[in-house]
């Protein structure tokens, strides 16, 4: 990483030394490598335990279900990626635009709601992580959760926003190796699977002696499941408030160039499905197939419910089909998700309390050098943070499964009204509040009284199952939208968006100046600082700068709104065929795969895997690739002149 930084600083224009750059990355990054870094921000340690606990809990709905239920957020977030390209260009956090539209309270509510979602997904990270690494290796599970953020910390704060998305990239192309990995190893050469045709017996014989609650004939084998469907509803609204809350994805969005946004949203959407897809229909399924086998590590007993809602049914398939090194790969896998995604949510949190509390309320005219200093501290107390929320998930009895399903009652209240503040000019102030807080209100509410109605106890056990989690976060998400559009109406409000095109208008973009011109800092900046950059960039051997190689057509406000129309047709379009046109029938027709429609079921599997990773792991090499023959020339060039 600090060789990338190191190159990145000496040999092209952007300098992770400018805050612009750190928090940013100079907003023109190409859409195969933002698609890259979609995929491992929504890549958690959650993609690949959850979606397994879920296959292994309902079979073949569970890890379709967890793919549909939470990919539709990221195709749908195309319209705010393209949304905060036409009505906010120049922000750097999605509170930025709601501090400027509503003011000082309501820009309090969202950054609560705003960390509250980052604590949570990163908190669960770990919690998921360190539960593998403890069962796999021994190690003392508090020493995990606090030895994992350590190291991404050290990246993030040495290479910012662009560095990330560079270990993101890495990361998510050693995630695929692995993944084929095992999906080969089950399906093609195991001796314990080896083929579809040996899974679906397997799959049968477990039915038989282990029926599914809620699944048609008890199979494994259809998605006639109805607490598959129930997961996919939760999922559904969970996954919306961990995407249109979490700054990482407007980072994203901010990072890309305004005319890619929409195409890179859809790309990195369509390729994350086939992660929880393909890795939970393998090691999922295969956690049922072998749970019997002697190989299996808990055998001659089952997998308690507990372990398996730790998230541990992929790491006893990974053990009993591929002994040690399943193990390790797993381990590695697991690495590889917790820390890029550690990562987005790092920096995510870092320009949050940078720029939304630090420079907007303590100092408005902090410089670029004080704008970094605070930056690079808020990635380490917001990686301390999550680890220690991590340990009292653990020492209170709170495990990855339950998080997992409660996350959004919690949060769902402000998916709206935050979708909402930059897509409706109509939404007030007053809409806004309302629809958040009563959001949460309600979503609580109908959690625990639910808990309490069905089971007649509000426990850690009952307020974790599928009943009374489905009524949380219904009751936040659809309260939300219901009071944020009711209030909004009744005292109607008609915004004008060109206060939030003025977020940073003034700001001088680092990209064409080098030098950093924030209005807060426009003037107070000490002049001996600007010319320290403008001489470090003077001195640069040589910029390379992908725009020289390639220069990128201007922005017009015609080809945004076809863009606009784009996202909303494809998000509109993929979301009906992923939840309701390939699923329904099946549910309400009852369908039991039969032995051959399993087979093209895993192929499906196996191509969306390859075609995965030709968009996360080969598109960015090729979209840069006459960047990299120019950055070539210029070390050969630097290196003859040595
Ligand atoms: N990112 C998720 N929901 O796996």
């Amino acid at each position: 990483m600090m060789g990338i930084s190191y190159l990145q600083n000496r040999y092209t224009r952007f300098s992770t030394k400018h805050s612009e750059e750190f928090n940013t990355a100079s907003r023109n990054v190409k859409p195969g490598l933002i698609a890259s870094g979609i995929v491992s921000a929504w890549t958690w340690a959650a993609t690949l335990l959850q979606s397994s606990t879920v296959a292994y809990r309902y079979g073949v709905a569970g890890p379709f279900w967890y793919a549909a239920g939470a990919t539709v957020q990221i195709l749908m977030f195309s319209v705010l990626a393209c949304k905060v390209k036409q009505n906010a260009p120049k922000c750097h956090t999605y509170l930025e635009i709601i501090y400027v539209r509503y003011g000082a309270l309501t820009h309090w509510v969202f950054i609560f709601f705003a960390l509250v979602t980052n604590i949570l997904v990163g908190s669960q990270l770990l919690l998921g992580g360190s539960a593998v690494v403890t069962s796999l290796t021994g190690m003392n599970v508090y020493a995990a959760i606090f030895l994992i953020p350590v190291g991404v910390c050290a990246y993030v704060v040495l290479g910012g926003l662009r560095a990330t998305f560079l270990c993101d990239y890495s990361h998510t192309l050693i995630l695929m190796i692995i993944m084929l990995y095992f999906m080969f190893c089950a399906y093609t050469s195991s001796d314990l699977i080896g083929s579809p045709s040996r899974m679906y017996d397997l799959l049968q014989q477990a039915a038989a002696t282990r029926p599914v609650d809620g699944n048609i004939g008890g199979s494994y084998l259809t998605l006639k499941s109805n607490f598959a469907l129930v997961f996919g509803v939760i999922q559904l609204c969970s996954g919306s408030g961990t995407v249109f809350l979490d700054q990482a994805y407007w980072q994203r969005a901010i990072a890309s160039r305004p005319k890619t946004a929409v195409h890179a949203y859809i790309l990195g959407g369509m390729a994350w499905f086939a992660i929880p897809f393909g890795f939970a229909t393998t090691l999922g399924l295969s956690a049922v197939a072998l749970a019997t086998d002697p190989t299996f590590p808990t055998y001659p007993n089952l997998p308690t419910e507990p372990q398996i809602s730790s998230g541990l049914a992929a790491a006893f398939s990974a053990s009993a089909l591929l002994g040690k090194s399943g193990a390790v790969a797993l381990l590695i896998v697991l690495f590889m998700a917790v820390t890029s995604c550690a990562s987005a949510e790092l920096i995510a949190v870092s320009s949050i309390l940078t720029f939304d509390i630090y420079k907007t309320y303590i100092r408005p005219l902090a410089s670029p050098s004080q704008l970094i200093f605070v930056s690079h501290a808020m990635i380490c107390v917001f990686g301390l943070t999550m680890a220690v929320f991590a340990c009292i998930w653990n020492a209170i009895g709170i495990d990855l499964g339950w998080l997992f399903l409660v996350m959004g009652l919690l949060i769902g209240g402000a998916v709206f009204p935050a979708a909402f503040a930059i897509t409706w000019r109509g939404q007030t102030k007053a809409g806004a509040i309302t629809g958040c807080l009563a959001g949460l209100g309600v979503g609580l509410l109908a959690w625990l009284v639910t808990a309490k109605h069905l089971y007649g106890e509000v426990t850690i056990a009952t307020t974790g199952l599928e009943f009374p989690t489905l009524a949380g976060n219904l009751g936040a998400i659809m309260t939300g939208l219901i009071l944020s559009v009711a209030v909004s109406l009744i005292w109607p409000g008609d915004f004008d968006w060109e206060v939030t095109r003025a977020i940073n208008a003034s700001t001088h973009s680092e990209v064409s100046s080098q030098t950093e011109q924030s209005p807060a800092t426009t003037d107070a900046a000490p002049s001996k600082e600007k010319e320290a950059e403008a001489e470090a960039e003077r001195s640069s051997p040589s910029s390379v700068d992908p725009e020289d190689v390639e220069p990128e057509e201007p922005h017009d406000s015609a080809s945004l709104r076809s863009a606009f129309r784009l996202a909303c047709i494809s998000s509109f379009v993929l979301t009906l065929a992923m939840d309701f046109l390939i699923p329904m029938p099946m549910f309400f027709s009852h369908y039991v795969f039969s032995r051959g429609f399993f087979t093209a079921w895993v192929v499906i599997s196996f191509l969306w895997v390859f075609a995965s990773a030709a968009t996360s792991c080969i598109l960015p090499i090729w979209e840069t690739r006459a960047f990299f023959g120019e950055l070539g020339r210029s070390i050969m060039r630097d290196l003859m002149r040595a």
